[in-house]
Order: C-alpha cells, then structure tokens, then sequence
C-alpha cells in the first residue's frame, strides 16, 4: 500500500487527506499554521479551512515537512504562489509529487508543472484536477477528476490507492492541459461572479462560459494541451462548477466586483485563496506573449486593477467586433 502524505491543510488539502485516509490508512498531512495541527489532532476538525467535516482520526497532522520524508509520494496541495517555496523546505528528492493546486506563478508565468521540474528536478511529476468542491468530497458526495500522469505504471498506483466508491479518478498522460483547465477557470469564474452581481442574467452566464472555454482552448493548444483534455474534468468540468456557484470563492470574488466593491477591499484580510486573483496578471501577460487572444481575462485583469468599471468591462466585451464563432 502506497504511503500518502498531503503538503498544505486548506480546505482542498484536509479534503483529500479525507479521501487518502478512506480505507483506515494512516496520512501524515503538514500544514502551516498551529492551530490548525491541535484542531486536527485533538478533536479530528479542521476548523479553520473545513469546518463542519469529521476527519478520519488516520489523519496525523504536523507542521514539519521533514515528516513527510518517508512517504511513497505528496499530495501537494499549497495555493500556486506558494508552491516553489514549500517545495524548497521539503527534505525529499525523487518522492512522486501529485500537484493539486490551480494557478500559474506569478513573475515567472510558470505552470506548476515547471515550478515542481525547478525546485525538484528528480522528482516523477502527476497533476490531480477537476470538478472538486472541498466540502462534498470530503463529506464523500460523488466526484470525478482527472490524474493525469506521464508514467502511466505510477498513474494507475496513484490512481488505485486514492480512488473511493464515491472518488472516481480518470487517467490521463496531458499534464499540462489538466494544469491549465485548472488554471484558466478561477479566472473565468470571478467574470462569471461579475455577471451574476451585476445581475446580467443566465444568458450572460451561459455566453462566458462558452466564449470563455474558447479563451481555455485557445490558450491551451497554444501550450500543448490536448483539446479532449481541456473538454474534459480538469477543463469544462470545473470550468461549470466554478462559474455556477457561490461555493467557489472565484466566482464569489467576482459577484463582490459585480455589486460594486473593489478588488482591494474584497482581497485584503482574507484567509482562504481565491487562485484566479494571483493568475489574472500573470495568464494575461503569457498569452499575449504568445499571440494568444483572451478578451475575457483582460477584461477580469482590468476590472481587478480597479482600471475599468464592471460597465465598461461589459460594454468592451460587447462592443468586440462581430466573428465567426
Ligand atoms: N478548496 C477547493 O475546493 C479546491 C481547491 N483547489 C486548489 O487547492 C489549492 C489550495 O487551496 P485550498 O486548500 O482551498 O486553500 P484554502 O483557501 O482553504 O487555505 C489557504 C491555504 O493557504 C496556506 N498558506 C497561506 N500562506 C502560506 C504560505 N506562506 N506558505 C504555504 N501555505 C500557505 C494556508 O495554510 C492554507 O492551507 C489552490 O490552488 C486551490 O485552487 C483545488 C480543488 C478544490
Ligand atoms: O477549484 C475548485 C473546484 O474545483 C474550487 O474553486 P474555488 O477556488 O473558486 O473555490
């Protein structure tokens, strides 16, 4: 049996540390803050990133990576800004890591993919990416998600050891095109959350998610991703989850800009991450590096910058001349 640790006690990283503990199979699970390792220890919550959920008393929690040493492969699952320096504290070399987290770096415009090839050369690499709201799966409602992994021998032990009745992974070899569904769409939800808290209709909704898909696809294939991937779990799948619902906090952010607040008020003091604030920037500026055309993120990117109103982002998506589809 493949020894599991998890790296980061968010909401997403306690959740799966639910799922790798399913069977009664003890996790080592390192988080950052110290009342979160008491809350998990002592009384089997996390009750700052998912409260309300009983954890498996499998679950270990520490906040020394060192722990995570003898571990078979990670679970890795810090938000994308800090995922190059946790990296840089983990005392291991060629331990498989399953990347989790949905963003690009910011000032190197990287895929995690690549930070995880820079800060661990020798280390087998797999991407973990969905449809996959923290609360349901860990409180074990039906779920699927794309693993996807260049080594198909290790793809399927991961695969095998992680799955559950109701944790359904699906294999995959595009490690960038799972990356980058994951990416693209928290910046697609927060345009989606500013349609719905400018109360712009579910017609409007329905236009971004498509026109928006087209953006992921364009981006996408520029960077090697496969189109089945990107149309699969880890792309149009969570790109309807996300833009569909006030439990992502991407959309959320994006209905507080939509009622009139700012970026600024809405970002400062908050715990939880909302991923598409961070990549905005840093997706606009590689896709124009590489000729790729993603009206929508520049107009989230604009809006977010407090350089545009929500109406004039609107009327510059609307007033774009008329294309074949
Ligand atoms: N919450 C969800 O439903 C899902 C989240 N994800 C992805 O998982 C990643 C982690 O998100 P969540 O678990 O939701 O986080 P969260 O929003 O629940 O918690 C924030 C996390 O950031 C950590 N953090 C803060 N400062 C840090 C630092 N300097 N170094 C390392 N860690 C630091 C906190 O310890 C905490 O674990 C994100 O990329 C997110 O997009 C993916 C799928 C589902
Ligand atoms: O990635 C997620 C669901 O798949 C969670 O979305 P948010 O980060 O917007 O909450």
């Amino acid at each position: 049996m493949m020894k599991l640790g998890v790296v980061g006690g968010g909401a997403w990283g306690t959740a799966l540390a639910q799922v790798a503990a399913g069977g009664g199979e003890s996790v080592t699970l390192w988080v950052l803050e110290d009342e979160v390792a008491t809350s998990i220890n002592a009384d089997h919550v996390n009750a700052l990133y998912l409260n309300g959920i009983s954890l498996s008393p499998a679950i270990r929690a520490t906040r020394e990576l060192a722990d995570l040493a003898t571990c078979d492969a990670l679970l890795v699952v810090t938000p994308a800004q800090h995922l190059r320096s946790v990296l840089a504290g983990l005392p291991i070399f060629n331990t498989p890591l399953i990347l989790c987290a949905k963003g690009i770096e910011a000032g190197t415009g990287l895929l995690m993919t690549q930070v995880a090839a820079e800060a661990k050369p020798d280390a087998p690499i797999a991407v973990l990416s969905g449809p996959t709201f923290a609360h349901e799966v860990a409180a074990g409602l039906p779920t699927a998600i794309t693993l996807a992994c260049a080594d198909a021998v290790l793809g399927q032990r991961i695969a095998e050891r992680i799955a559950r009745p109701g944790f359904r992974p699906y294999l995959s070899d595009d490690l960038i095109g799972a990356e980058i569904g994951g990416a693209v769409k928290n910046v697609l939800a927060i345009a989606c959350g500013v349609a719905e808290g400018a109360g712009l209709g579910q017609n409007a909704r329905a236009a971004l998610i498509s026109r928006g898909f087209a953006e992921m696809t364009r981006f996408g294939l520029a960077r090697g991703a496969r189109i089945e991937t990107l149309a699969g779990l880890s792309g149009l799948g969570d790109l309807v989850l996300t833009c569909s619902s006030t439990s992502s906090r991407n959309f959320t952010l994006g209905k507080g800009l939509g009622e009139g607040m700012s970026a600024s008020a809405l970002l400062a003091h908050r715990r939880t991450v909302a991923e598409g604030a961070f990549t905005a920037p840093v997706l606009r500026d590689v896709a124009r590096d590489a000729g790729v055309e993603m009206p929508i993120v520049e107009g989230v990117c604009a809006l977010l910058e407090g350089k545009v109103s929500v109406s004039e982002m609107i009327d510059a998506l609307l007033a774009r001349p008329l294309r074949p589809e």
